[in-house]
């Protein structure tokens, strides 16, 4: 989702304008935080509504792990501190457990933001990515962000930073100086000033500035304005997605070299498994996703934390099994497995379901399988259907093949409730 929104923070009556930060945290998920601190936030005293941080309070935003910041325009923000270092689930971790070459490519980032590494990309401003755009300008932001969005293309100018460790803090906005407020200047109107674009990161402003209006006395001044794209970093190409014991985790074990625990218990996996599928000229990254249940979205079987994992990947391969319901045993069928899981993701979150997918049809060694196979082909149109044994990797350099094409937007097939026929 890309929002835009005034971000400068006005030095108050006699108190300087708190600073922005942005601290990394695994406890969220997504930019909903921000964009919530943006709209219940104050000014200083005096300053114009809409904008964030009180007077000489600094306003900590916090932001996820893999949050990525590049800089549009305006002053290149400085990290500040890692408050902890404490260790994180290497999950939590992008990149950590991958060792991916083109994803350092696509995200090329620095720690350390006195010395920006220059770019020359351009970020599409794509409604279905998960990009939060910080547009911070004193006066004319709402027009600015507008025009941008009919742009609808942007130049970085600099990756800032990538936030990969809890507790990683950079500043974005720093605050305005503040005024002298009402109290020595009471007949003087209370309506802020907003000034030109103008940093007061290096000490107090300009004392002849300052005496030349009266009123940039009382209300303080502007901070700093940059323009940010915030970029939350996938965590894996594709997400594999399916109901417990559906044999997800044997999957990852056939199409990559990761060796994920497999039992024939439900819940074996508890937390995600990466995996890389190698080919000659791209590496893709696989994510082995704990089995949902219907309610998940209600948080039935731990749902709102595996869900999650599934906002983060690119590409959805809904693995079901065939052998589900067979013979009088215990079970959903799978184009119902298909129907519960979609209904989960878009319960959870609105859209999560709407990206390219595909359908691993898997226990196809089962007997009675090969019909049910045909019955779900029938079933189910619109994406491609693989038909797997994952336990002796039959129908896997298909699969992957397939794989590839979704994630390098060769095929973009997407499932969705209209194209399961349950009855
Ligand atoms: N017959 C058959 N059994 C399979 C196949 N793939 C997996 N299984 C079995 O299905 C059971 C569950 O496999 P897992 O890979 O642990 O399933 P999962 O989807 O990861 O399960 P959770 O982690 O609980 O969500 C195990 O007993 C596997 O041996 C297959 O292709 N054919
Ligand atoms: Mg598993």
């Amino acid at each position: 989702m890309v929002f835009k929104v005034v971000l400068t923070n006005v030095g108050g009556n006699g108190g300087r304008g708190g600073d922005v930060i942005l601290e990394c945290s695994p406890s969220v998920w997504d930019f909903r935080s921000l964009q919530h601190h943006l709209r219940a936030g104050k000014g200083g005293h005096g300053a114009p509504k809409n904008m964030i941080g009180t007077c000489g309070e600094d306003k900590v935003v916090l932001v996820p792990v893999g949050t990525v910041i590049h800089l549009i325009e305006g002053e290149i923000p400085s990290m500040v501190d890692n408050r902890s270092e404490s260790d994180l689930d290497p999950w939590e971790r992008p990149g950590s457990l991958v060792d991916d070459p083109s994803l350092s490519n696509q995200q090329t980032t620095i720690q350390n933001p006195s010395v920006p590494e220059e770019v020359k990309s351009t970020c599409k401003n794509d409604s279905s990515s998960s990009h939060t755009e910080i547009t911070s300008k004193a006066s004319t932001n709402l027009q600015h962000a507008t025009q941008a969005e009919q742009e609808g293309e942007k130049q970085i100018q600099y990756n800032i930073a990538e936030l990969t460790k809890q507790g990683q803090r950079v500043i974005i906005a720093y605050g305005g100086e503040g005024g002298l407020g009402n109290v020595c200047c009471p007949s003087v109107s209370k309506k802020p000033m907003v000034m030109k674009s103008k940093s007061y990161k290096n000490g107090p402003s300009d004392p002849k500035l300052a005496s030349d209006d009266q009123s940039s006395l009382v209300a303080g001044e502007p901070g700093s304005e940059s323009e940010l794209i915030l970029e939350l970093k996938s965590i894996a190409d594709v997400g594999l997605v399916g109901m417990p014991s559906a044999g997800k985790s044997t999957l990852l074990g056939a199409i990559s070299r990761a060796k994920p625990a497999v039992g024939h218990y439900s819940f074996t996996t508890l937390r995600p498994n990466l995996g890389n599928m190698n080919f000659d000229d791209i590496q893709i990254t696989v994510a082995d996703i704990p089995g949902l249940i219907k309610g998940a979205h209600e948080n039935r079987g731990l749902g709102h934390a595996f869900l999650r994992h599934i906002e983060r990947t690119k590409v959805l391969a809904y693995v079901v099994d065939l052998a589900s319901g067979l013979d009088g045993r215990k079970g959903i069928k799978p184009w119902k497995q298909l129907r519960d899981l979609i209904i989960e993701l878009e319960h959870h979150q609105e859209g999560l379901s709407d990206r390219p997918s595909l359908v691993v049809a898997n226990k196809i060694d089962e007997d009675g399988a090969e019909e049910v196979y045909e019955e779900l082909e029938r079933r189910v149109q619109g994406v491609p259907i693989y038909p797997v044994c994952a336990v002796l990797e039959e129908g896997v350099p298909e699969l992957k093949v397939g794989l590839r094409m979704l994630v390098n937007g060769e095929k973009s097939e997407r499932l969705s409730l209209d194209k399961i026929q349950v009855d």
